[in-house]
């Protein structure tokens, strides 16, 4: 499945648990070597009662992370239709996250919305090497400079440009992530102001790379942008396929509304998994 060109390949560990080593993990997610996708996600019986799946995420690398919001939109939907409910709750190991079906996209697809859960701007959950103010964070590089740091569940370092198009992401975003000043690295986004509540974005993901869409991402954009009085606390954050509007609610959970796909399904070869 995908969340705007953000793509996954989803196992169902329900009925049988996958100890998927982080070589095996990178494995799969490879384009050439495996199946390809920019997250794996594993979805296993749930540990909270008022969960309905809990939902794993790894990154191509091989790394764990605490959220996906792409993912969990198709993993809300998935669930929907296996139920059919409008509405389930997901259980990551950053939280419980509660979906809602809002309608049909012009794909014919459900339009799903996310409860992400509060942002959390203390530079102890970003996490950051000192303490400083997360609105304007001592990390930048060429033309990225004094980001601000939100957790989504994960960490995002997002960067206020003039002209997107001119920011080389490729070059500058590894060099970022791995900036000394976040141990457990960071997901970095830059986003340029294209309208009064529009954003337009592009995440350098941690453990991932460029990808097409970064649902948590967008999340981080919306609250740093209001944060920074660029936008109000409602916008669209526009990509390459498509948009998804984000609300920054005023008990500091922040809403993700948007489309999905399903693109195949399949059996993965046991010499995958073993
Ligand atoms: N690379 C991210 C996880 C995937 C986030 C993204 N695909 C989304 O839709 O939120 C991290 O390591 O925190």
């Amino acid at each position: 499945m995908h969340g705007l060109g953000n793509d996954f390949v989803i196992l169902d560990a329900r009925s049988h648990a996958l100890a998927l080593t982080p070589a095996r993990r990178r494995t799969i997610a490879d384009r050439c070597l495996g199946v390809g996708c920019d997250q794996l996600i594993v979805l296993e019986q749930p540990t909270e009662r008022d969960a309905d799946v809990f939902m794993r995420i790894y990154n191509p690398d091989g790394s764990e992370a605490g959220a996906c919001g792409n993912a969990t939109r198709c993993v809300a939907s998935l669930v929907m239709d296996e139920r059919k409910a409008d509405r389930v709750t997901v259980q990551t190991i950053a939280g419980l996250l509660e979906s809602q079906k809002m309608g049909t996209g012009t794909n014919g697809l459900p339009v799903i919305s996310v409860d992400m859960g509060p942002a959390r701007l203390d530079w102890r959950e970003i996490p950051v090497r000192e303490a400083c103010d997360t609105n304007h964070m001592p990390v930048g590089l060429g033309p990225l400079q004094d980001p601000v740091g939100t957790n989504m569940g994960n960490p995002h370092a997002t960067f206020f440009v003039e002209d997107l198009a001119a920011i080389p992401l490729e070059e500058l975003g590894p060099k970022l992530e791995h900036d000394p000043f976040f141990p457990e690295r960071a997901n970095i986004g830059v986003a340029q102001r294209v309208g009064e509540a529009r954003l337009r974005l592009r995440v350098w993901e941690r453990g991932a790379g460029v990808t097409l869409a970064c649902g948590s991402g967008a999340c981080a954009a919306v609250v740093a942008a209001s944060r920074r009085g660029l936008v109000d606390r409602k916008a669209e954050i526009i990509l390459e396929h498509g948009s998804l509007t984000i609300e920054w609610l005023r008990d500091n959970h922040v809403l993700m509304t948007g489309g999905i796909s399903v693109a195949f399904k399949g059996e993965l070869d046991r010499s995958l998994l073993s």
